[in-house]
């Protein structure tokens, strides 16, 4: 290994370049190899370890071992079969390394979609560098390729992204805060107001009833959550229009709710609103009385899911966000 003599240059300040993901493919890839090749000779590495589908070519120019642990099973074998003497460990170890693995990056993933869905950071390339018990990880994260960012901007193309996020932002309050220290359950059916409109009926009198044209109340003002926080405790859902007018409060949605499949242990509520999603083009977002939990769905599946307790966001079953709001 070539030894080095000069140090490094400390910068204080760090300008970040603005990188258009969608123009490479494997842009990360290379951002990432450029610093494990720097790191390595920086470090004096005696070997750089690979894990997953890397292609090692531009790390040619490197003196010492390049070896992707995937490849070599026999080495895990080995040591593990030293150390415990049942094959059957070899299992455990490769899993938990890929776990380990997945874990870091979905932690990252996660934070990042979480964020994007709030609205704190556009779509790019995010950054993260993660500390483990024994090791730090880099990752280099395209969240073009995020699915949670993905299906968001699936969910904005019928609703206006400043609407969705409001919903999402209020929904994370009342499923974190609930009201006055008791659990809330409600759900907000968003966009195709006419439609949904003529597929339910009011519950009680309707407390948004009557709006001025001009100033009406919307739900992307922040001064008008403590309002809707109030009537989240009414029975039936609030009726959001595209644009984040709010049209109701304490709607039942009249639905047939054969043929839609949630989640085991959800109520009424989940599954009316997974309904109307099947029957018209609104989102919509429900949250969990009993589990806290929000989910939004659209054309009667659920494609988003927020665990706000336990920081895990879900897309379509697969666990993939972490939520950094607790
Ligand atoms: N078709 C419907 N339209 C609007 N609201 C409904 C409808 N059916 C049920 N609800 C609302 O859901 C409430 C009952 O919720 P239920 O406990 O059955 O389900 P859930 O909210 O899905 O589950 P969780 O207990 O996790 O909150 C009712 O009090 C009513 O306010």
């Amino acid at each position: 290994m070539e030894e080095i003599t000069d140090k490094p240059e400390v910068k204080t300040v760090i300008e970040t370049p603005i990188f258009n993901a969608s123009a490479s493919d494997d842009l990360c890839g290379i951002l990432l190899k450029d610093s494990v090749l720097h790191l390595a000779k920086l470090t004096g590495a005696v070997a750089v370890f690979t894990f997953g589908n890397i292609d090692t070519k531009s790390f040619k120019d490197l003196t010492i071992p390049i070896i992707d642990i995937t490849q070599i099973k026999t080495i895990i074998e080995k040591l593990t079969y030293l150390q415990h003497e049942d094959q059957f460990q070899i299992q455990e170890v490769s899993e938990s390394i890929r776990t380990e693995a997945d874990k870091n990056a979905s932690l990252l993933m996660s934070a990042a979609a979480v964020e994007y869905s709030l609205g704190t950071i556009e779509c790019g390339i995010v950054i993260g560098l993660i500390r483990t018990q024994n090791s730090y990880s880099l990752v280099v994260h395209s969240m073009e390729e995020n699915e949670t960012v993905q299906t968001v901007r699936e969910c904005e193309k019928r609703v206006s992204p400043e609407t969705f996020r409001s919903v999402l932002h209020l929904s994370l309050n009342i499923a974190m805060k609930g009201r006055e220290g008791k659990k809330v359950g409600t759900a907000f059916v968003i966009g195709d107001e006419e439609e949904v409109l003529e597929r339910s009926h009011q519950m009680i009198i309707n407390p948004f009833r009557g709006q001025d044209p001009g100033s009406e109340i919307s739900i992307n003002k922040k001064e008008n959550w403590e309002t809707v926080m109030g009537f989240a405790q009414l029975d039936g859902v609030f009726i959001i229009s595209e644009t984040g007018k709010i049209l109701s409060a304490g709607r039942y949605l009249d639905v047939d709710t054969r043929d839609i499949h949630i989640e085991k242990g959800l109520g009424t509520r989940h599954l009316s609103s997974a309904s109307i999603t099947r029957d018209t083009n609104a989102i919509a977002v429900a949250i969990s009385e009993s589990g806290g939990t929000i989910r939004v769905y659209m054309d009667g599946k659920e494609v988003i899911f927020v665990e706000p307790n336990t920081s895990l966001v879900e897309v379509e079953g697969r666990q993939l966000a972490n939520n950094p709001l607790n």
